[in-house]
C-alpha cells in the first residue's frame, strides 16, 4: 500500500451502459463536469457487451492514460483490471453495478460523487487476483447453486438486485447439489456442495459475508462451501451469511490455499460463475493466485 497520492491527469472511464438498471447518461455528466472543474482530462470507453477486451486494450495501447476507472458491476470492474494488469496501469471503481461487491470490499463509496474522489484523495491498494483455468478473478468465483442462478439471471431481460432474488428462488426448488473434489498446497477434501465458492475477497455484492477474516492482499485465497442443508436449517445458514458467521454453520467449511484443483465428479463441464460473469469451463478446474498484482485506488 502507498500513501503518496498518484498525479492522475489524463482519465479513462470504461462505462457499461445497461450494468444495474441505472440511468448512466446524468452519471456521466456529474462525473465530466467535476472533472473539467478540477483540471482533469476525461476519456470514455463505452462497452458494448462484445469484444470489449481486445477493444479496450487497443484503446489503451493506442492512448496514454494515468488511470482507467471500471465504471460498471463487478463485471466491468474485471474487465478493466485485466486490461489495466497487461499495462501496468492504476484503477478505480465506479460502482454502477447491481452488486458492486469488490467496491464494498474496499470501502469505496456507493455514491458516484463521492467514489470519485479518489482520483484526487486516495491510497493505492495492491490486491492479489487469481486465475481460474486462465480466467482472471478479481473478487469471487463460484460453482454450484450461485454460478447456476448467475447463468440464468445473465440470460433473463431484467437486471437489479430483486430480480437476481427472483431467479435464485425459481432454481432453489429444484436444485441437485454436485460431488467435488478439491486438492490444494494445503489439504484435500471430497463431497458434496450446495455451492462452492473460490473467494479472494470477503462479501458478495449482495452482502453475504462468504469469507469473513480475509484480505485481497494476504497472498491467500480461501475455498468456501456450503454443503447440501435440509430446508429448516435455510434460515440459520442465511443469518450467519448476513452476520459474518460463515464458519458457525454445521454445512459449512473453508480451505486456505495458494493453488489448488477441482473436480466435478462424473462431469466434464462445470458451469462457474466469475466476478459475476456466467461461463462453463473444462474440469478441473486450476485455480492459481498473483499476490499483490492490481493497484487499486481506495479511499485515503
Ligand atoms: N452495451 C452492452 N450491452 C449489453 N451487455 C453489455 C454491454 N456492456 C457490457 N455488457 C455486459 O454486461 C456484463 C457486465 O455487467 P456488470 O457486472 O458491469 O454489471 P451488473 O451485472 O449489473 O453488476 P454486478 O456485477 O455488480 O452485479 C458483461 O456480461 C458484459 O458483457
Amino acid at each position: 500500500m502507498s500513501d503518496a497520492p498518484l498525479p492522475l491527469h489524463r482519465v479513462l472511464f470504461v462505462m457499461n451502459p445497461i450494468s444495474g438498471d441505472i440511468d448512466k447518461e446524468t452519471v456521466l455528466e456529474q462525473l465530466q463536469q467535476v472533472c473539467a472543474e478540477r483540471g482533469n482530462e476525461v476519456h470514455l470507453f463505452e462497452t458494448t457487451g462484445t469484444n470489449d477486451l481486445t477493444n479496450l486494450r487497443q484503446q489503451l495501447q493506442e492512448n496514454s492514460y494515468d488511470v482507467v476507472f471500471g465504471a460498471g458491476g463487478d463485471g466491468t470492474v474485471r474487465l478493466v483490471a485485466e486490461a489495466v494488469l497487461a499495462e501496468g496501469l492504476p484503477m478505480g471503481i465506479i460502482p454502477l453495478g447491481s452488486g458492486n461487491g469488490l467496491s464494498k470490499d474496499l470501502d469505496i463509496p456507493q455514491q458516484a460523487d463521492e467514489a470519485l474522489n479518489v482520483l484526487w484523495e486516495h491510497r493505492v491498494r495492491e490486491i492479489d487476483t487469481l486465475s481460474v483455468s486462465g480466467h482472471l478473478t478479481v473478487h469471487l468465483a463460484d460453482l454450484g447453486f450461485n454460478a447456476v442462478v448467475v447463468e440464468r439471471f445473465s440470460t433473463g431481460d431484467t437486471r437489479g438486485p430483486g430480480a437476481y432474488v427472483r431467479v435464485a428462488l425459481q432454481e432453489y426448488m429444484g436444485y441437485e447439489p454436485a460431488r467435488y473434489r478439491i486438492e490444494t498446497d494445503t489439504e484435500h477434501w471430497e463431497g458434496e456442495a450446495f455451492m462452492l465458492t473460490i473467494a479472494n475477497a470477503r462479501t458478495f455484492g449482495s452482502n453475504v459475508v462468504i469469507n469473513p477474516d480475509s484480505q485481497l492482499d494476504d497472498g491467500w485465497f480461501e475455498l468456501c462451501i456450503i454443503e447440501p442443508f435440509p430446508g429448516a436449517a435455510a434460515p440459520g445458514i442465511l443469518y450467519d451469511l448476513y452476520t459474518e458467521g460463515f464458519e458457525n454453520s454445521d454445512y459449512t467449511r473453508r480451505l486456505r490455499c495458494r493453488k489448488a484443483q477441482i473436480w466435478v465428479l462424473n462431469e466434464e463441464k462445470v458451469q462457474v460463475q466469475v466476478d459475476g460473469e456466467p461461463m462453463e469451463l473444462s474440469t478441473p478446474l486450476e485455480v492459481t493466485i498473483s499476490p499483490r498484482s492490481l493497484r487499486v485506488l481506495v479511499p485515503a
